[in-house]
């Protein structure tokens, strides 16, 4: 919802609620943990307000162990933070599920995937970064699909059910490879809101799996 008109906030918001999307991606942005500054829970409530579909919250802030409770008090299924932004991943992914969430961590282009390995059984949600966070609009960091493969095949072996998620610069021309390399969610922004027909668009992009 990052590249939605935020002045058409609900019309875009029903707009991706009638389409074949499944999910309803957040992104929350500090200014601090990242460069710019997205929305909080007002905004997070009115999008929540006008979709029925899963809302996956992408955290991007410092201490998030501080919010992810109101994250999911306010409607998210899914809430994602940054291994990065925490000194113990594993004991805040399962925090996070005693919420009654699922429990994502999200790493930066830069992090080894071995941050995520470590912690896949309790894990809901890995969520790879394929650009730089703080901004949608971004060209996609192919050095990112090796991160997926290795982490298909490890998820795979320990049969922990983690869903592989893909986020930054996601469009209809690469979604096939990106399915083909082991993702389960792709996230995509400008690809959608920036498409001649946005629904179309993502019918398209699910067609590619
Ligand atoms: O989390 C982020 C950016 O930090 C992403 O969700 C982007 O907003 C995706 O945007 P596109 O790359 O698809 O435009």
């Amino acid at each position: 919802m990052l590249s939605a008109d935020f002045g058409h906030l609900e019309r875009d918001t029903r707009m991706i609620d009638a389409s074949l999307a499944e999910w309803i991606h957040i992104d929350v942005m500090d200014g601090v943990f990242v460069p710019n500054i997205s929305f909080g829970f007002p905004v997070m409530k009115a999008i929540r307000a006008a979709t029925g579909k899963f809302m996956d919250v992408h955290l991007m802030i410092i201490e998030p162990e501080r919010y992810i409770e109101r994250f999911a008090k306010a409607g998210a299924q899914a809430v994602t933070f940054h291994a990065e932004a925490v000194d113990d991943v594993r004991a805040t992914l399962i925090k996070t599920r005693s919420y009654g969430v699922k429990a994502g961590v999200s790493i930066k282009p830069a992090t080894d995937v071995s941050v995520a390995a470590d912690v896949l059984e309790d894990a809901d949600l890995i969520l790879v970064m394929s650009v730089e966070p703080g901004f949608g609009g971004q060209s996609f960091i192919e050095g990112t699909l090796d991160k997926v493969r290795e982490l298909r095949r490890l998820i795979d072996a320990r049969k922990t059910g983690t869903l592989i998620s893909l986020d930054g610069g996601v469009t209809l021309e690469n979604a096939g490879r990106l399915f083909e390399a082991g993702c389960d969610v792709l996230v995509a922004g400008s690809a959608v809101f920036g498409a001649a027909d946005p629904k179309t668009e993502i019918a398209k992009m699910l067609e590619a799996e």
